[in-house]
């Protein structure tokens, strides 16, 4: 459960492991049936009278034994490569089944295998027995599989019946043992799977929590540091600008004091959400870094949308009622804006501490305003609607 490569989507998770299981356990199966078939074709008559038909189901023995081999998992774990992964390893599982059924059933029609035929029979209880322990993970396939090995040898047993009968009812009886066999080992394969999957969930949201601010449901100072190092990289990878916006609530200390600490709480709250209001991209991460201080990383975002936005924000927050209680407050916030730079942001501490410089110059010049912290560009903080204290 702790492997770094486990899906954490339950549809992926659930037909990952039903690919890595059927790759694990149809790994051997190849080797066996040519073995099983060498075996019978070498040890009777057969090698001297059908040399050709022998080695014909040798080389497709092998052929298979080799697919099952190469065919090995797909390196991007997507809902569709794995149904087509498991489609394609089910159709080499099944033409291995079917061609041991055929060649048994056709051994048993040749007298020169006659000396061989115990040995048949005894490998095609092997082989549906391991199928119908191995093989629990896809029912009706696993059916359609230990169908194939008995069918063709129980149709030519039933046009030799007088002959065959012992045997016969012996076989019929062991198949109908194995198909209860497999629809409960089926049940027992589903239940493990859906214990898994729980504790998946369970993990996902731990991890949810882990990441989240509780009071806003934003992502928390921890996302925060575990993400900015990888989006950095990404952009620096890609080409594209990496914006970050500062936030900061003006005399939130006075609003806490004035109004009461739930009050507080219920303006951050409402903080929040003009954040959701103005920053929509999927791709923007919308995060409070604790108390009044809050950040929005966005990917490919240039300079100037990050300034826009930002002041978009400012604006929509100057004009947004916070109920308390009967009556509504307005608070403002002080921003800080900037765009990564390769040659000055040699690391996130960089990067946040050069934003950071901005917010703090924001501050300095009156609050509600926003500063941006370009090299290239002079800063120009708007101080046309500033607003000191909490209306
Ligand atoms: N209600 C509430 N208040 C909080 C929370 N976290 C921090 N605070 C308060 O936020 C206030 C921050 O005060 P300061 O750091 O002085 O900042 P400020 O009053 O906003 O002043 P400037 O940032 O300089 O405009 C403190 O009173 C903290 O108690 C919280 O989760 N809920």
């Amino acid at each position: 459960m702790n492997e770094p490569d486990v899906p954490s989507s339950p549809r992926v998770f659930v037909l990952w492991r039903e690919a890595k299981d059927t790759q694990l356990r149809a790994r051997l199966g190849g080797c066996y049936y040519l073995s099983a078939w060498l075996l019978v074709w070498l040890l009777g008559q057969g090698m001297c009278d059908h040399t050709l038909a022998g080695l014909i189901g040798g080389v497709l023995f092998f052929g298979l034994m080799q697919l099952r081999k190469r065919h090995t998992l797909p390196v991007e774990l997507t809902v569709q490569n794995l149904k087509r992964w498991l489609n394609l390893h089910w159709a080499i599982i099944l033409a291995s089944a079917f061609l041991w059924g055929v060649t048994a059933a056709w051994a048993r029609l040749q007298p020169s295998f006659d000396e061989t035929w115990a040995l048949v029979t005894l490998m095609t209880i092997a082989f549906s027995t391991l199928h119908a322990f191995n093989f629990s993970m896809n029912l009706k396939r696993a059916r359609l599989a230990l169908l194939m090995l008995y069918v063709p040898t129980l149709l030519v047993m039933l046009h030799q019946w007088q002959q065959n009968l012992s045997t016969l009812i012996t076989l019929m009886f062991y198949l109908s043992f194995l198909l209860l066999l497999l629809s409960s080992s089926h049940r027992e394969y589903r239940h493990t799977l859906a214990i898994e999957l729980k504790l998946i969930k369970r993990q996902e949201a731990l991890k949810h929590l882990s990441l989240t601010d509780s009071l806003t449901q934003l992502g928390n100072r921890l996302k925060f540091d575990s993400l900015l190092a990888n989006m950095m990289n990404n952009a620096k990878r890609q080409g594209v600008p990496l914006s970050l916006v500062m936030l900061d609530i003006d005399h939130f200390k006075s609003v806490n004091d004035r109004y009461g600490h739930s009050c507080g709480d219920i303006c951050l709250v409402g903080f929040a959400d003009v954040m959701r209001n103005v920053f929509r991209r999927e791709s923007d991460t919308l995060l409070r870094l604790g108390g009044e201080e809050f950040a929005v990383l966005m990917h490919n975002t240039s300079h100037n949308n990050a300034y826009v936005l930002a002041e978009n924000f400012r604006k929509a927050l100057s004009e947004h009622d916070m109920p308390i209680g009967e009556q509504s407050i307005r608070i403002t916030s002080s921003l800080g804006v900037g765009c990564m730079e390769i040659e000055l942001d040699s690391s996130p501490n960089q990067f946040v501490r050069r934003i950071d410089e901005a917010l703090y110059q924001a501050k300095f010049n009156g609050r509600n305003c926003t500063v941006m912290s370009s090299p290239k560009r002079p800063q120009k903080p708007d101080t046309a609607e500033r607003n000191h204290e909490p209306a």
